[in-house]
């Protein structure tokens, strides 16, 4: 049964740590959210979720938390990991409700399998996986930040082939990868294996007509 939240205490309680947490931003008047609790109710007790936390807060009562995570109406349902929020679901989608928190769980369980390996290898893979290989949020189809909507924008006007990677859905390497590049934000574009740069240094490229040739290698 999953854990009613009262307070931006137990709220955060709730969101931080490594696994995966399932918040129901409900409102008890609303007929839709009765069916969200239900499927919660049933994820919360399959033993494949057995780790993941699911939770519920009545959003009118925690005006500060929904207004940070701008919801907008009940039911919407947010993903976090490591006190971030990772996925969303908005109004009542029981099968898209499953497969995101499905989708979002292998992916801690991928992290927890690689959590013995070194890190600075996989990251070294990814950066390697494509000559021309973007880090940014989301994926070029949905952006989900403007800074990597404009760096795909200008990807495209280069018709240049590359790879992505979506940080959102991976929070070792989103953090990892600041780390290793010495770069604290993203989009991050490598070249070759090489950080040529954020948004601002590829806008400054396009401007001096170097671009092309940079992203040749
Ligand atoms: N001026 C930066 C803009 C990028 C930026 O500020 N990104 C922020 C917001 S999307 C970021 O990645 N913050 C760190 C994080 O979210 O982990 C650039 O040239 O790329």
């Amino acid at each position: 049964m999953p854990e009613l939240i009262k307070d931006s205490g137990s709220f955060q309680e709730v969101i931080k740590g490594n696994q995966l947490s399932v918040v129901h931003f409900s409102a008890d008047w609303v007929e839709q959210c009765k069916q969200v609790d239900d499927v919660m109710d049933t994820l919360s007790k399959q033993p494949e979720y057995a780790n993941v936390k699911f939770a519920k807060c009545l959003a009118e009562e925690l005006d500060e938390i929904s207004l940070k995570y701008n919801i907008e109406a009940a039911p919407t349902i947010i993903l976090f990991r490591s006190g971030k929020d990772i996925d969303k679901v908005d109004g009542a989608d029981p099968a898209k409700l499953t497969a995101k928190v499905k989708q979002n769980n292998t992916k801690v369980d991928n992290l927890n399998d690689k959590s013995g390996d070194n890190l600075e290898q996989r990251l070294k893979s990814l950066i390697n996986k494509h000559k021309v290989m973007l880090f940014m949020k989301g994926n070029p189809e949905t952006p989900r930040c403007g800074f990597s909507r404009q760096i795909i924008e200008i990807l495209k006007s280069a018709g240049v082939a590359y790879d992505s990677f979506d940080i959102l859905t991976d929070e070792e390497v989103r953090q990892g990868l600041k780390s290793y590049s010495d770069w604290p934000t993203y989009p991050q574009l490598y070249v070759n294996g090489e950080l040529l740069g954020g948004l601002d240094i590829i806008k400054e490229m396009q401007a001096a007509g170097e671009l092309e040739s940079a992203l040749e290698g």
